[in-house]
């Protein structure tokens, strides 16, 4: 394939009279592997809802190319989609698994390997509902018929929020045997999925204010100068900034410094707990020190 696996442009998004997601362009390609951050409330389950097809919206979402509309079955089979919060279905676990198989295409067998690497003793849950399962076992559960599907992209949104720390490393390092296929994780833990992701999307109040590709070529010690724009002055964001050794206006609202290739995921971590009060983020390499 040439172009972009998916093409989402103008996209508008409004609940109740509110804007969520104003005028977002952006593409996914095939080895795309992106971390969506940005604070509470950002719109990143909403922009991942309107790729599913789960909401009307304004602007165009493509995929390989064609145009795509609500609850569109081409992107349903593209995606394999782990929600933050998991659907409350009364089917029994034998039942959920074997409509996956049937409809989304999972691997049965697949689907047992990896609940067994997460952890998950699936053979004593099989006639249990699935809304009894503990909010972990329906994460690992999700998780397992994701990956054992055959998708072009995965989404996970928050993935390992209940995820206890075995079964959180276990489920890293599965992704990390999936990098052949697009991912997009909505997380609020950048520093653990650092070392999957290839670009860094960062939403604030429904749009996108910084998207970085951090090239997996990228070297420790290529160095990158880093200016920022604030919407308001702000002593804590300063503090921090300062001690990235970064020269701050005499007004507070721009800021600029040089980051180290390999400290960019901590830099973009740190700065993510600010989202609210940057207006602009620009990157300019300047090669290695
Ligand atoms: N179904 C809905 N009806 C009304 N408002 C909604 C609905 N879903 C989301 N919103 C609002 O849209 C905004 C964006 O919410 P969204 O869930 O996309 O944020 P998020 O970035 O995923 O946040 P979090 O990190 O807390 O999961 C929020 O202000 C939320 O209140």
């Amino acid at each position: 394939m040439t172009g972009p696996l998916i093409q989402i442009s103008a996209l508008e998004k409004t609940f109740v009279r509110r804007p969520v997601l104003q005028s977002l362009d952006v593409d996914i390609a095939s080895d795309d592997r992106i971390a969506l951050i940005g604070s509470n409330g950002a719109g990143k389950t909403t922009l991942i809802r309107c790729l599913l097809g789960h909401y009307r919206h304004k602007g165009d979402i493509l995929l390989a190319g064609e145009k795509v509309s609500t609850h569109n079955r081409s992107m349903l089979e593209a995606i394999a989609f782990v929600p933050q919060l998991p659907p409350p279905l009364k089917m029994p676990v034998a039942d959920l698994i074997k409509f996956s198989c049937a409809s989304g295409k999972a691997d049965k067998d697949k689907i047992w390997d990896i609940a067994d690497k997460l952890g998950l003793e699936l053979a004593i849950l099989m006639s249990i509902p699935f809304n009894r399962l503990s909010g972990g076992q329906k994460q690992k559960l999700l998780i397992s018929i994701a990956l054992a599907r055959p998708a072009k992209l995965f989404i996970f949104d928050e993935p390992s929020a209940n995820l206890d720390p075995a079964a959180r490393s276990a489920f890293l390092d599965l992704l990390a045997q999936h990098k052949d296929r697009a991912m997009l994780i909505a997380s609020h833990r950048l520093e653990e999925i650092a070392s999957l992701v290839n670009r860094v999307i960062e939403m604030d109040q429904g749009k996108i204010v910084l998207d970085d590709r951090i090239s997996d070529r990228l070297k420790e010690g290529d160095r990158r100068l880093c200016t920022l724009k604030l919407a308001v002055p702000s002593e804590a964001l300063s503090k921090t900034l300062s001690e990235w050794d970064f020269s701050i206006a005499s007004n507070g609202l721009s800021a600029s410094g040089q980051v180290a290739g390999g400290d960019m995921i901590r830099f973009l971590s740190t700065l993510s707990r600010y989202g609210g009060l940057l207006s602009d983020i620009s990157f300019e390499n300047l090669g290695e020190d």
